[in-house]
């Protein structure tokens, strides 16, 4: 029987997990997939084949580790999926890791990989240190299986040298890789591969200004199929970095948090750097959130996972903010904070896009599920000749339509689209075009 590869993808919010053939191209065998992590109580959804399955789960998951290990047993133990039913069914794991640091492309795991993505794991607290305890699982109860590890990060490696820079020191930058790297890479690759294909137009000649819109929000400018900009930031990827603090005998890296950009669910997005000193002045102590694997600082703990919708609305749930009748005003500021954001980012990059675009792009969980969102950015948007059909935008895309075009008409001017990403396929379609 063939084998297959095991894709995961765990988000700031949930964990993704799906199940392919190890063939070229990789055929969907089953999907699942664990979200409300940060909103309890957490929910499953299982598909395979035909069949889809919701439902609330008991047990306490409050990382992603325990969601994948429950995802993991599950679908070992579902006798209708008899695909896979150990880890002797598997060739390969492949692992969505946010920050790759300096890597373009996707790494096997063998010591010196895994220790190498280990020295910046607490670089990214609300991702990488999870992911590569979901990679330290992997290695230890299914060491047979080969781990490939692929970088939302490495998509981004094409921004231009002056927007990648920041206005600083450079010697202190290179000496500290204090630069522009970018996230949802694998996301981005994935819409512009499908987007193109639907335009029938070549990714390389390809622009398009993409929103990947999640728990996580970031937005992309794509210039003939390259990633130009993009708003989410990880600021650092320092080894040996200069800026180390001692604290209670702890060493901890200062500022080297994916916040930049748009705000999300429990993150500020741009904020004036100083502000956080003037929030509080504990600010670059050890927060009591750091665990002896993971230090974090109460800075990057307060604008990491105690900021965003949460700290607004109290809800890390969008579509609880994302209403016409808001329940409260804090409900519909956050709902404008958003808005307000992400129309900025749409201008700065039609700008630099210079009004050459293709196509205004909806993707993540919230850029899929929400027409009110939809409507209201596209509505701001009117002056770059974005035009939305009401009906198309209400219904969204069906299960397994990738790409829907909500555009007014079909006349000239960009194409307003919805784009059901993927990254879990987009994993599996580069490991079997280059392993199987
Ligand atoms: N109908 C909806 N309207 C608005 N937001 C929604 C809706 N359904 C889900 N969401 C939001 O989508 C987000 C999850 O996005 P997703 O991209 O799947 O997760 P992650 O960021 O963990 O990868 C959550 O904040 C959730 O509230
Ligand atoms: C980078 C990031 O925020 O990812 P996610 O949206 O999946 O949490
Ligand atoms: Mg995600």
């Amino acid at each position: 029987m063939t084998k297959s590869i095991l894709s995961v993808n765990a988000g700031s919010s949930s964990v993704k997990v799906n199940f392919y053939t190890a063939e070229n191209p990789p055929r969907p065998i089953a999907h699942a997939e664990i979200s409300g992590i940060t909103a309890p109580p957490p929910k499953l959804k299982y598909q395979q084949g035909d069949k889809s399955h919701k439902e609330e789960i008991k047990e306490k998951l409050t990382t992603p580790q325990d969601a994948f290990n429950y995802l993991l047993k599950r679908c070992f133990e579902d006798p209708e999926l008899s695909e896979v039913t150990s880890a002797d069914d598997l060739a390969y794991i492949c692992h969505r890791i946010v920050h790759g640091g300096d890597y373009h492309d996707a790494v096997e795991i063998n010591d010196e990989t895994y220790h190498h993505l280990e020295s910046f794991e607490d670089l990214a607290p609300l991702h990488n240190f999870s992911a590569l305890e979901i990679v330290r699982h992997c290695r230890a109860e299914l060491p047979k299986v080969r781990s490939i590890t692929f970088f939302d990060s490495a998509f981004h490696h094409t921004i231009p040298e002056p927007v990648r820079t920041y206005a600083i020191n450079q010697e202190v930058a290179k000496a500290n890789g204090l630069r522009k790297y970018g996230f949802h890479g694998i996301s981005y690759s994935f819409i512009l591969r499908s987007v193109a294909q639907f335009l029938s137009k070549p990714a390389d000649k390809t622009n398009l200004i993409v929103m990947h819109i999640g728990s996580g929000a970031s937005i992309c400018a794509i210039k003939n199929g390259e990633s130009i900009d993009t708003s989410a930031v990880q600021i650092a990827f320092a080894e040996n970095s200069t800026l180390q603090y001692e604290y209670t005998n702890a060493s901890i890296r200062m500022g080297l948090t994916p916040l930049a950009g748009l705000p999300g669910a429990t993150r500020s997005g741009d904020i004036d750097p100083s502000l956080v000193f003037h929030y509080t002045n504990e600010a670059g102590k050890l927060s009591p959130a750091s665990t002896k694997e993971m230090h974090i600082s109460t800075a990057e703990d307060i604008l990491n996972k105690q900021s965003g919708w949460k700290a607004l609305t109290g809800t890390t749930d969008f579509s609880e903010i994302a209403v016409s009748d808001p329940p409260t005003k804090a409900h519909k500021l956050a709902f404008d904070i958003f808005v307000d954001r992400i129309v900025g980012y749409i201008g700065n990059y039609y700008l630099k896009l210079n009004g050459q675009i293709d196509g205004v792009v909806f993707s993540g969980g919230i850029g899929e599920k929400s027409a009110l969102l939809r409507k209201t950015l596209v509505d701001k948007c009117q002056c770059l000749g974005l035009a939305l059909d009401d009906a198309a935008n209400d219904k969204g895309p069906e299960d397994g339509e990738t790409v829907k075009d909500l555009s007014k008409g079909s006349g000239k001017g960009p194409r307003v689209l919805i784009c059901q990403t993927n990254e879990q396929f987009e994993m599996a379609y580069h490991c079997a075009l280059s392993r199987c």
